[in-house]
């Protein structure tokens, strides 16, 4: 069934509305994936957080508008920001069966316009959306037999080999929408309809053919393969049978589209695939959900499977059988607890601690100085409170309801499961499948205390609260146009970095001290606005802020029992941790207020909105009294919390490493010297403009990021619900790690995989935006890392200007063979021994 969708059209006056048949769709039919002609706000939105997959239609009228890149920016902004991801859009179809329609104009619009909408997702930080566009079997010029199907001439190659292009760079599909009802006649009827028949013999290849779906679709396969795209994938727009028409008109019967549609579904589930494509499954969205009255033509209003009261016109097996009753005794294999649901909130857990304790209970265990008074949250109390109701009351589920905010688990909550991934296929099925189930982040004990109790974007439960403060992050700071907008103070940051580099020729450099430097500038600058004469790293007064932040990072990265143990707390207090979070938890605040107060004062004195930072932004909008998700202090700061702790290290340790990479592999040093002086040629130092052109040093910052993922176990992540991961049933509140580190360097995916090869990934399509399973730095899914546009230019402008500008050398007497590559214990992995290297003079002219 995971491969049958259905097209939802609109063109009636007595449909139901959309939350009636978004429910329908989720509870009554097997259906998980629709596919709409429009961008319907009240359909795309009644789907939300119904599993359902949903794609969305650009119509054929607004594809000359949405090929310009700002368009295409407004049209992802009003209509796909709004749902996603609580609605599962995965798909933008640009245009229905443009090619059809002859209009030269709208048919050269086409591919720009999908490339439009592509790169506004991304810049929009939405990684797992694709682009595509339906095509009717209007497009070949020949379709008989299969082997010879070929694109129209012209369009083959003007048309269709770039957007083929397009499709294999994004891993997008390509859509077709075959329908053997147009392509029949009398002699091919059961042939059309999957009854038994003779078949159709291809003489080229010896293949028999016993459906005309098959047919059709090796064809498009044939003409694709001719292009050289066979690789791309292939995805059934639409197809059906009608079940009512004109009187008389040929091949029009109910018996005819059960027979059609219900064979269909079968071949489709069976993953027989076709006679070139054997063994592939192809997602198939049939058309069409309900009849639609004001269509045009007896029979174009009758493809649909449902009425629009929703009885069935008939089943073609794709309605959910009612469920069996409960057994009488629920199994006792096992102990079962009670504990809230992941979505429930602070409020009702709170009632049902107090309703629990009113109800005579013993709950000293949770008061301050009980034993279980630790971790001292709402959601831990709850769960103390829940399951002990549960238990004394006998362990009848209906006593862990709680209002709907109850679940009972077979897992012991007192010490928590993990399950660590090493393997990219599995990786590939989490956040291909069930990226929803894994968008949780664990309320580990040092990230909530840094996180004021995670109010930032890591660490935020998955909802809407994460939601709107992701897209803040996300509009404010990270997208592709705000980067662009930051690029000045790179360059000058960079060219700081140079200078100081050049004030220390020929002796000890500590580059691990001047990447931080750099980083942190950089981040002060654009999300505080702080001039470039108080650069953080040369604050002499207070404690040098990134000695805070180290320890931050150790905090966060160490191994915490409580993590695994929550009833195990205790300890944290004898061992000192909690002394050492607090005091740092402390120092952060303070810097925090600092800013904030900054900000509040200047604001009091002018700000126009072009001139604002992030913290302005932040303070602008806890203002507003129309905020959905209203912001307090603790909330900014949880925000600033984040754009220190993921933003800043981790650019600043993949300069660390690239540079001790080069040090050790003086070949590749050479190359990367030699290409970046030869780009450069002429000029003073490296600018942002001439980094498209350094291939070879992209190579080297991917296989640095491959060796040393700055977060070699992602960040920790909890299922939001059970499902299933190859054949393994994962349960809710499972904690993931995955571990980037194991699978980056796996074997299967990597020759020679411990050696520092850039060539490796020369002409290869492996990107670090999540889609490559084998290679994820930067994470996947919507919880991946927002910051890639953001700190992949700094890393490239830095390394670019070092090696321009200066040769490099180890410390005196010091071998390669002797520098510590050694890693420290952290969130991010940063080197253990400072990098201390040795640079001169290069001359330029
Ligand atoms: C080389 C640089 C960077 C690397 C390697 C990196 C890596 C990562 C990784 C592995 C994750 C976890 C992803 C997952 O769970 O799938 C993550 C999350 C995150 N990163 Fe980055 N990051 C980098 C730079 C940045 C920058 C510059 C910022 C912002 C200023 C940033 C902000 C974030 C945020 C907010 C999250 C949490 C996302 C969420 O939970 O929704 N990162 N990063």
């Amino acid at each position: 069934d995971y491969f049958i969708g259905i097209n939802y059209g609109t063109v009636a006056n007595n449909l139901p509305p959309p939350s009636q048949v978004a429910g329908f769709i989720r509870d009554k039919t097997t259906f998980n994936k629709i596919k709409i002609f429009d961008p319907n706000g009240d359909i795309i939105r009644a789907f939300a957080d119904t599993g359902v997959w949903v794609t969305v239609t650009v119509p054929n009228g607004e594809i000359l508008s949405v090929a310009k890149p700002t368009s295409a920016q407004w049209w992802v902004e009003e209509n796909v920001v709004p749902f996603y991801p609580r609605t599962r859009i995965d798909r933008i179809c640009v245009g229905n069966e443009v090619m059809a329609t002859g209009d030269k104009n709208l048919i050269a619009h086409l591919l720009p316009a999908m490339k439009a909408i592509h790169e506004a997702l991304l810049a929009a930080g939405i990684h797992d959306i694709q682009v595509s566009t339906p095509h009717s079997m209007g497009i070949m010029a020949r379709s008989e037999p299969p082997s010879s199907g070929r694109f129209r001439p012209v369009y083959d190659r003007v048309i269709f080999a770039p957007m083929l292009q397009f499709h294999r760079e994004t891993k997008s599909p390509f859509m077709i929408c075959p329908y053997p009802f147009f392509g029949f006649n009398d002699g091919t009827l059961d042939y059309a309809l999957f009854k038994d028949n003779n078949g159709v013999y291809d003489e080229a290849t010896g293949k028999n053919y016993t459906n005309m779906f098959d047919a059709q679709l090796d064809a498009v396969y044939s003409a694709m393969k001719d292009l050289g795209y066979d690789d791309v994938d292939i995805v059934v727009a639409e197809t059906g049978w009608p079940s009512a028409g004109d009187p008389g008109q040929p091949g029009v019967s109910l018996e005819n589209a059960v027979s059609y549609n219900v064979n269909l579904v079968k071949h489709v589930n069976s993953g027989v695939g076709t006679p070139l494509m054997p063994n592939r499954t192809f997602e198939t969205y049939l058309f069409s959900l309900f009849n639609e009255d004001l269509k045009p033509g007896t029979s174009e209003q009758n493809f649909g499977l449902f009425r629009p009261d929703f009885s069935p016109i008939y089943d073609v097996g794709i309605l959910r059988k009612s469920q069996p009753p409960p057994p009488a005794m629920a199994p006792q294999a096992w102990k079962k607890w009670c504990v809230p649901r992941p979505d429930a909130s602070d409020a009702a857990l709170q009632s049902n601690i107090d309703f629990v304790c009113g109800s005579g209970l013993d709950c000293q265990p949770i008061k301050d100085g009980g034993p279980c008074y630790e971790p001292n949250t709402v959601r831990a109390h709850a769960s103390y409170a829940m399951n002990a109701f549960y238990q004394v009351n006998g362990g009848n589920d209906y006593d862990c309801n709680f209002i709907n905010t109850g679940l009972v688990t077979v897992n012991d909550p007192s010490s928590i499961p993990t399950l660590v991934v090493s393997s990219a296929d599995v990786a590939k099925e989490i956040f291909r499948t069930h990226d929803v189930a894994f968008a949780g982040r664990p309320a580990l004990y040092a990230a909530r205390k840094l996180s004021y109790n995670c109010c930032n974007v890591s660490f935020a439960p998955y909802g809407d609260y994460w939601r709107e403060v992701r897209k803040i992050l996300v509009l404010e700071l990270l997208s592709a146009k705000r980067v662009q907008s930051f690029s000045s103070i790179r360059d000058e940051e960079v060219s700081h970095l140079v200078q100081q580099v050049g004030n220390s020729l020929n002796s000890s450099i500590n580059i691990s001290a001047l990447a931080l430097a750099l980083s942190n500038n950089v981040v002060c600058r654009v999300a505080f606005g702080k001039g470039s004469n108080e650069r953080g790293g040369e604050n002499n007064g207070e404690k040098m802020f990134h000695e805070i932040l180290y320890e931050t990072q150790e905090l966060l990265g160490g191994f915490n029992i409580a993590d695994y143990f929550p009833n195990m707390a205790w300890i944290n207090k004898v061992n000192g941790l909690d002394k050492r979070l607090e005091k740092n938890f402390r120092e952060l605040d303070k810097y925090y207020d600092k800013v904030i107060e900054d900000h509040v004062d200047s604001r009091n004195r002018i700000k126009q909105r072009d001139d604002e930072d992030l913290v302005d932004v932040l303070l602008r909008i806890q203002k507003d009294p129309n905020q959905d998700v209203p912001l307090q202090d603790s909330h900014i700061k949880g925000l600033l919390a984040d754009i220190f702790i993921a933003g800043t290290d981790t650019s600043s340790t993949t300069i660390e490493w690239v540079m001790a990479e080069l040090i050790l592999n003086p070949r590749i040093m050479k190359k990367a010297q030699q290409e970046v002086r030869q780009v450069a040629k002429g000029k003073h130092k490296v600018q942002e403009t001439d980094l498209y052109k350094l291939e070879y040093l992209k190579l080297i910052i991917k296989e640095t990021l491959r060796l040393h993922p700055p977060a070699p176990l992602l960040v920790p992540r909890v299922t939001i619900s059970s499902c299933k991961i190859m054949d393994y049933e994962v349960p809710a509140n499972t904690r993931i790690l995955i571990n980037a580190t194991a699978i980056m360097t796996d074997p299967k995916y990597w020759e020679d995989p411990l050696t520092f090869l850039p060539e490796r990934f020369l002409n290869k399509e492996i990107d670090y935006r999540g889609q490559n399973f084998e290679f994820l730095p930067f994470g996947a899914g919507r919880r991946g890392c927002p910051g890639i546009n953001f700190s992949i230019p700094l890393v490239e402008l830095a390394i670019a200007n070092l090696l321009f500008h200066y040769e490099w050398s180890l410390l005196e007497g010091l071998k390669a063979k002797d520098l510590d590559m050694e890693e420290a214990l952290g969130l991010t992995m940063h080197k253990k021994t400072p990098l201390c290297l040795v640079a001169s003079y290069y001359e330029l002219y």
